[in-house]
């Protein structure tokens, strides 16, 4: 079975060159949804290729991004810098003089307000997969503003890892960030010390996981079952720089983020 190797360089203050620990070279997309926007949200922009907002997560970036320059006095400015390629939602949140704003500067925005049936990050997540350029690279799509707040919205949130359990999606804010570990791979998790962890967990949330393995670990799992309702891993720490899991079901990892 292939490795699958996860790193955290986007929350390094540069990417580097060439990828650490000879994972692939990857490419990154931001998604912006409307929720606070975290401390690290300038940093992740400035690594992503592509920045979408989700709906309202684009009255976020208008409001909120100045904020997060307290000695810009040049609010306009800012707002002129940080333009998101593109605002996909059902546009029921989203204002109007937002819109205009950000479409004056040539932000593409896609009202998809007939579908009431997926989410507005499942809409910008379809967008971005589904960019011709884009395509067969190695592209990592970064989600702000999706845990915390509203549980449904949580649940939605998590449920689009599952949905595109092939592609690479971080969920995260300035306290931690989660993922899905696919049972396609075996997994090997790159931690920096410095930035993230010691923190962190592993739980089955669609099927129970009747084999999970894992390296690394203060609480190894050696062919161990999870359930919700049984064991899950909550509280565990990563003791070095690898933690390696290997498991029959799609899992949930997440690690802490350093506060810088
Ligand atoms: N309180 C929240 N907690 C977690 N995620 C949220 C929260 N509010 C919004 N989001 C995320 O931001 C996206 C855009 O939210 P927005 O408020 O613009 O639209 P919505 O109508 O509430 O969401 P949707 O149309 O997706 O049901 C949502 O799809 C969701 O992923
Ligand atoms: C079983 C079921 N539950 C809820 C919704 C409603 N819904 C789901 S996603 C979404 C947001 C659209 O942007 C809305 C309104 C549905 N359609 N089907």
């Amino acid at each position: 079975m292939d490795v699958m190797i996860h790193s955290s360089d986007f929350l390094l203050p540069s990417l580097p060159s060439s990828p650490a620990d000879n994972g692939p070279a990857l490419k990154y997309a931001l998604i912006i949804l409307n929720q606070r926007l975290p401390r690290l949200t300038p940093l992740l922009w400035q690594h992503a290729q592509l920045r979408v907002c989700a709906d309202g997560g684009a009255n976020r970036l208008f409001d909120e991004l100045p904020q997060l320059f307290p000695h810009e006095d040049d609010v306009l400015a800012v707002r002129n810098k940080y333009k998101p390629d593109v605002i996909k939602g059902d546009m029921d949140s989203v204002r109007e003089d937002v819109v205009d704003f950000y479409k004056n500067l040539g932000t593409k925005i896609l009202d998809e307000s007939h579908d009431q049936d997926t989410t507005d990050l499942h809409k910008c997540v379809v967008y971005i997969r589904d960019l011709p350029h884009l395509q067969n690279s190695n592209l990592c799509i970064l989600v702000i503003g999706a845990l915390g707040g509203r549980f449904d919205h949580e649940l939605g949130n998590i449920n689009v890892l599952y949905r595109f359990s092939a592609m690479r999606i971080i969920l995260l804010n300035d306290d931690c960030l989660i993922q899905l570990l696919p049972s396609t791979h075996c997994h090997e998790i790159h931690i920096k010390p410095s930035i993230m962890g010691p923190h962190c967990g592993l739980a089955p949330m669609g099927m129970p996981s009747r084999n999970t393995t894992t390296t690394g670990l203060q609480w190894d799992l050696s062919n161990t079952e999870m359930k919700f309702g049984g064991l899950i891993s909550t509280s565990n720490i990563a003791k070095g720089e690898i933690v390696t899991v290997h498991s029959d079901t799609d899992l949930i990892w997440t690690i802490s983020i350093k506060k810088t």
